[in-house]
């Protein structure tokens, strides 16, 4: 049978996947606006991965109005619930949902048909309306993505997608038809028990990174080279990691993730591409929600929140080269000044 999968949104990810999961033989259909409908709907979709061209024809359209057994909704967090909204129609009972926001999860602390409620995020509660947790699958997706022009994006790595139920209801049929359709698509894809942890080793790293390069402009691969943007980083990823231990979660050494960083080359984060770009950051879901679950776990965060105030306070994003060095040595100073 040929899945019907839907992709909400076509910006970096959107089009990727929507490009790899059409190379599967599903059916895509792609909600998207603007240029960027315009133009899939004249060109189709493409994805550069290290010099291979794949293009795919989905249809697009504003909204997607029929039920699709799965549905990708690869919208920046702030725009995850007006996404979901006006695609209602895409999502009968029994479609997969699988959000692929990075940062905490709206359905982080989801138990049965309960899907519970977490910091800063969906506070009307329309997510929690529409969704039921047996119907979503967590996601993390490894990939750096970039667009090319309107229709046409660039990875630099293999995408490596990991994806689980998050709650213990789901329905395991569905999803290994799903799994078929993303690994004939290319999309190297793994089932987790625990997508929680998953979650969180990728929120560890965009802990570490997305907020300072938005602050600072600095790629990714220069967080791991640079000794003062480093040492941030790995400060920013050990309190996170000191939150997560409390919870019972278990994240890599800073070692990894300066491999990581490294590893990563000159990309900028996807909150650098939005602070470049001047469109508003995922701080509710990478920053201030975690930072308010340790604060409420008893612990803090003060290297977390002093950035976020460098950041709501800065003039310009990312902020002029000459005012990095001093917004960094604020951050020390406050830090270490409410540390002790
Ligand atoms: N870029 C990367 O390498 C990575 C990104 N991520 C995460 O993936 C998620 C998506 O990121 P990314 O693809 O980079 O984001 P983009 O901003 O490139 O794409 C989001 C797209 O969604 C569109 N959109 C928003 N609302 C709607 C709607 N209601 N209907 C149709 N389209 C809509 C936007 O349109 P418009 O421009 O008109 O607002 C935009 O084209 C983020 O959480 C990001 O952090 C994860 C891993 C890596
Ligand atoms: C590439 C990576 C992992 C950086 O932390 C990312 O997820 C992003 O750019 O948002």
């Amino acid at each position: 049978m040929t899945l019907k999968i839907g992709i909400i949104g076509a910006g970096n990810i959107g089009t990727a996947m929507a490009t790899l999961v059409a190379q599967s033989g599903a059916m895509v259909n792609v909600a998207a606006r603007g240029d960027r409908l315009a133009a899939i709907q004249s060109r189709g979709t493409s994805l550069i991965d290290r010099g291979s061209r794949f293009t795919a024809r989905p249809i697009a359209a504003p909204t997607i109005t029929d039920a699709m057994d799965a549905v990708f909704v690869c919208v920046k967090s702030q725009s995850l619930a007006s996404a979901i909204l006006a695609n209602a129609a895409a999502i009968s009972q029994d479609t997969l949902v699988i959000p692929m926001v990075n940062g905490m999860p709206f359905w982080f602390n989801a138990k049965g048909s309960d899907i519970g409620s977490v910091p800063f995020l969906d506070p009307k509660g329309d997510l929690a309306k529409l969704l039921k947790p047996r119907q979503i699958l967590g996601a993390v997706l490894l990939m750096t993505v970039r667009m090319d022009d309107e229709s046409c994006a660039i990875s630099s790595n293999t995408p490596t997608l990991s994806i689980g139920p998050i709650v213990g209801s789901a329905d395991t049929n569905r999803i290994d038809a799903l799994l078929q359709v993303l690994e004939a698509g290319g999309i190297r894809t793994d089932l987790c028990g625990d997508i929680r942890q998953k979650v969180l080793v990728k929120l560890l790293a965009n802990i570490a990174t997305n907020p300072l390069t938005a602050l600072t402009g600095a790629m990714l691969n220069e967080v791991g080279t640079n000794p003062a943007l480093r040492e941030v980083a790995l400060k920013l990823a050990d309190e996170f990691r000191s939150w997560a231990n409390g919870a019972g979660y278990d994240l890599p050494s800073n070692d990894w993730l300066t491999d990581l960083f490294i590893d990563a080359g000159d990309f900028p984060t996807s909150m650098l591409q939005d602070a470049r770009a001047g469109r508003a950051l995922e701080l509710d879901t990478i920053c201030k929600a975690p930072l308010e679950m340790a604060r409420r776990a008893g612990g803090d965060m003060p290297f977390l929140s002093h950035l976020i105030t460098e950041i709501e306070t800065a003039t310009s994003l990312p902020a002029a080269a000459d005012q990095v060095p001093t917004a960094l040595a604020r951050l020390f100073t406050l830090s270490e000044f409410s540390e002790g």
